[in-house]
């Protein structure tokens, strides 16, 4: 479902993030293109190491000293890539926030939960003590940390892991942000805290939040998500509605997706064969691809269609046959 009138809130152009390490160069993300509209969810899947939690930190400037970074990244028009760390922090947190992957490595041990769920607030919102204390009572109750009085001057190991989870939620959420985008932010958690998770989600996407969601889990996206991006390699091959992806995924890799999961049967998509050919510029993704032709030697474009959706793959390009 879109409106009529969209409003672009995050553009992304060109972004390449890569990691000199001894002799090489890991491309975490290569040529990443994607615009995100306001008020959307979108999820970004696709197998470990794929690059999707470096795109996501990308978005945050969050990214660690030894990478180097090119291309733009707008948001309200601004490219946050030119924006120095004092200019960052008034957006980090504020208007863009992240909930980490990991909740039991994210917080900080010797500080208390309720200290760490108001600190975007003080930074950026209220001084005055009490009032931040009110608003941090009302984030626990909201995520159902309860009864909230008895849990916010507790310290995170006094936490379960779906505790945790939420109040990284909460944390993410404290200095209203427009956007949100949270990493793997089912992972690792029991059936009802993964519920209320998605419930806390699903208010957040209501009240107008766009929601970045990181993950694996496919079965939540078909549930939650309006779009979705998936990564191979450091490069989207694909961008659908959630709808039009679940119906008929286009890109060889999307369809081994589908069919890797349960209710599809578990087939496994074929590990590649000639790791050395990944890397040499044509589809990383031909060395594992049932459909693979001459032409996938050569770097496929990321083929737009008439609803919004694209796909990177040469099996779409209509500007000539391929057989
Ligand atoms: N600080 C770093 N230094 C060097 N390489 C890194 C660093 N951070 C990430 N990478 C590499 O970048 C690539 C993409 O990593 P990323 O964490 O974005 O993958 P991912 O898709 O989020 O995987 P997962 O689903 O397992 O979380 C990987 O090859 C990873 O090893
Ligand atoms: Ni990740």
């Amino acid at each position: 479902m879109r409106c009529s009138k969209i409003t672009m809130i995050l553009d992304v152009q060109q972004l390449y993030v890569h990691f000199p390490v001894s002799s090489t160069v890991i491309r975490a993300v290569d040529g990443v293109d994607i615009n995100i509209e306001q008020s959307e969810t979108l999820a970004i899947i696709g197998e470990s190491g794929s690059g999707k939690s470096v795109l996501g930190l990308a978005l945050l400037g969050l990214l660690p000293a030894n990478c180097t970074v090119n291309g733009v990244i707008r948001y309200h028009g601004n490219n946050l890539l030119t924006l120095s760390e004092n200019e960052l922090e008034m957006i980090r947190g504020r208007k863009i926030a992240w909930v980490p992957q990991n909740p039991t490595g994210a917080m900080n041990p010797s500080m208390t939960v309720g200290n760490q769920i108001g600190e975007p607030i003080s930074l950026h919102i209220e001084k005055n003590k009490t009032k931040i204390r009110k608003k941090v009572l009302e984030l626990l109750q909201f995520v159902r940390i309860i009864p909230p009085e008895e849990r916010i001057d507790s310290y995170p190991y006094s936490f379960s892991g779906g505790m945790l989870q939420r109040s990284l939620v909460a944390m993410g959420i404290s200095g209203h942000p427009e956007v949100l985008v949270a990493d793997e932010p089912t992972k690792g958690i029991d059936i009802m805290n993964k519920q209320a998770i998605t419930y806390l989600l699903r208010v957040l996407r209501e009240e107008g939040i766009t929601l970045i969601i990181i993950t694996h889990d496919l079965p939540f996206v078909q549930n939650f998500a309006d779009r979705i991006a998936v990564m191979y390699s450091g490069r989207i091959v694909e961008i659908r509605g959630r709808q039009e992806f679940f119906d008929g995924p286009l890109h060889p890799y999307s369809r081994g997706l589908l069919r890797s999961l349960p209710e599809n049967g578990l087939h496994p998509i074929p590990s590649g064969t000639e790791d050395s050919e990944e890397n040499d510029g044509g589809c990383r993704f031909r060395v594992r691809c049932t459909f693979a032709i001459e032409r996938c030697r050569i770097e496929p474009p990321l083929i737009p269609f008439p609803d919004g959706s694209a796909v990177r793959c040469w099996l779409y390009d209509r500007r000539e046959k391929v057989a």
